[in-house]
């Protein structure tokens, strides 16, 4: 099957060689859709590939109904409905690495174009002016640096303010003094970095929380005649409150990179000789726009292929050694989802997953979704994925549990998924045995032995002579091979169970007779 991937953002045709080559996929490149226009094409597409221009909204993740993939080419993920992306249980991935340093080396120029006024002194001299009075600048050197966000480009940017002998103040949430210390810098709250700082850059992602993080409030606690620059994104500043702040004075100069709406040209900011501005370049170098094209690119690849993508934005990402361990066990926990979700009756309302022996080294969250999904897939249908299980487990209103314990009842690992619903309690547990594979160990309180695959019949009966005969003669009467057959009975004469493996589907007309037998107390089908 060939799968479709869009690209709707100008993306580099190098780094996107990756997908060009894979046998399966299809390429479009049809960059500068309307937002109409992309909602009227996106059905037809597996994968979609965007920077940051393209608005994957809630409206266009509804009208895409085969989308599996969005690869963002770069790191804001500002522009893409995550919720709307996950409860569609489409991944979204991001390319985080590879445009850190040219994003670092925009913010500098800007830093150093606001210091010495060279766009303003470039564009008079272009009109002949020669002005040397008018631009006279300022040094860098030992003035304040304060950096507001000190992740990948922030820290790239601390860094190269020291190489300019400039002090480093920043504020981070995750940064601790020891940190700080560590990289050499100063380290402050926000209010702190804010009054100390001849120059602020901003760094931070646009969140709710970000949303005009520098607003009226934050300049008014920063020195008179400070420097601003943003190559993060629109909308952390304020922007009525920057232009506020440079008319009276207390701003000298912004750069800026972003705009909290894009593409813009006409705007009161872009009119005051104290901003120098550029349309969103962080980014647009040739060597990051390839490192970025060609890591999305990879995973997206990888992903269509039924691999693990690299970047997940909306499913937390596992350390590939980690992950290398605890992916056969993805089997066992899907399918001890689906079988224990065949015995249970009533409203799911409690999930309980116990993981013993190895299993408690691991990180266990992957596993736990790929139980979900087995779990949840019976009443939700096929569309649910490692993506949005969690997501929808949690809108249903069932609590999942994750609970580690050593003891494992002598199996190296042993992984117990159990449903609590509001007739009660059914439990399944299954281990990965040594060479040999995923096996199904124990049903509610009866230890068993099987093959979690095929087509499975549990039955509860009677313990009592004749019982299983009866089961035996049934089935061969409807011409059902049994493949194999398990027994087991908590007492003698007491309640027992029969797992039997049958060569194909139980038709409801078998399962109806069965049923009907004497001193048969259930009888479930369970296609694994
Ligand atoms: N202009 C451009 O072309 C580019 C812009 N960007 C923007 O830069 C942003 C940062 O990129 P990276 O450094 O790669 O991301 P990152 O995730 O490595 O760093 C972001 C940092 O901001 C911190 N943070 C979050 N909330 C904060 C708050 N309220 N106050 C202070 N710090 C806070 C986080 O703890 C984190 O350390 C991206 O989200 C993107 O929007 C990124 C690349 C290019
Ligand atoms: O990576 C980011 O977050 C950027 O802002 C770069 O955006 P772009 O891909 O150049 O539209």
């Amino acid at each position: 099957m060939v799968l479709k991937v869009l690209i709707s953002d100008p993306l580099s045709e190098d780094g996107i060689y990756p997908l060009r080559q894979a046998e399966h996929i299809e390429v479009t490149v049809d960059t500068g859709l309307t937002p109409e226009e992309l909602a009227e094409k996106i059905e037809a597409f597996d994968a979609l590939l965007v920077r940051s221009q393209t608005q994957v909204t809630r409206e266009i993740i509804e009208k895409a109904k085969n989308l599996k993939i969005v690869g963002r080419a770069g790191v804001g993920v500002d522009n893409i409905d995550l919720d709307a992306a996950t409860e569609h249980g489409i991944i979204v991935v991001n390319a985080p690495d590879g445009n850190t340093n040219s994003a670092a080396e925009h913010t500098m120029a800007m830093i150093m174009s606001l210091a010495r006024n060279i766009p303003q002194a470039y564009h008079a001299l272009k009109n002949k002016k020669w002005d040397r009075k008018k631009y006279v600048g300022v040094e860098l050197k030992n003035k304040t640096l304060g950096v507001v966000g000190l992740g990948r480009i922030g820290a790239e940017v601390a860094a190269r303010a020291k190489g300019q002998r400039m002090n480093v103040v920043a504020y981070d949430p995750f940064l601790t003094e020891e940190k700080a210390e560590k990289m050499g810098i100063g380290y402050g709250t926000l209010e702190e970095v804010l009054a100390q700082a001849d120059f602020i850059t901003i760094h931070t992602p646009l969140l709710k929380e970000t949303k005009h993080l520098i607003n009226k409030e934050a300049f008014e606690k920063m020195k008179d005649g400070v420097q601003i620059v943003n190559c993060a994104r629109g909308g952390i500043i304020d922007e009525d409150a920057l232009y506020d702040a440079i008319v009276n004075k207390k701003v000298a100069g912004a750069g800026l990179d972003v705009f909290e709406q894009e593409p813009v040209t006409d705007h009161k900011l872009l009119e005051l000789p104290e901003v120098i501005a550029t349309p969103h370049l962080g980014a647009s170098t040739v060597e990051a726009q390839e490192s970025v094209a060609i890591d999305v690119s990879h995973d997206v690849v990888n992903f269509l292929s039924g691999g693990l993508a690299k970047n997940p934005v909306n499913l937390p990402s596992v350390a590939k050694e980690v992950m290398n361990k605890i992916e056969p066990y993805f089997y066992l926990a899907e399918k001890l989802g689906v079988f224990v979700s065949n015995l249970t009756q009533g409203v799911m309302e409690e999930v309980n997953i116990y993981y013993s022996g190895e299993l408690t080294d691991f990180e266990v969250g992957p596993l736990t979704r790929n139980a979900l999904k087995g779990l949840l897939k019976r009443h939700l249908g096929d569309h649910v994925n490692d993506v949005n299980a969690a997501f929808l487990a949690d809108r249903k209103g069932i609590e999942v549990h994750e609970h580690k314990s050593s003891s494992a009842k002598g199996f190296t690992n042993l992984l117990t998924v159990e449903v609590k619903t509001n007739v009660g309690t059914r439990k399944v547990a299954g281990t990965l045995l040594n060479g040999l594979g995923a096996r199904i160990v124990l049903v509610d309180t009866y230890s068993v032995d099987v093959l979690p695959e095929g087509h499975m019949v549990f039955i509860r009966h009677k313990d009592q002579p004749g019982a299983i005969g009866r089961v035996g003669t049934l089935l061969a009467r409807e011409e059902i091979n049994i493949a194999t057959m398990q027994v087991g009975r908590s007492n003698a004469g007491g309640d027992a169970i029969m797992m039997l493996t049958i060569d194909k589907h139980l038709e409801r007309r078998a399962l109806d007779q069965l049923s009907q037998l004497s001193d048969i107390y259930g009888v479930t089908p369970i296609d694994l």
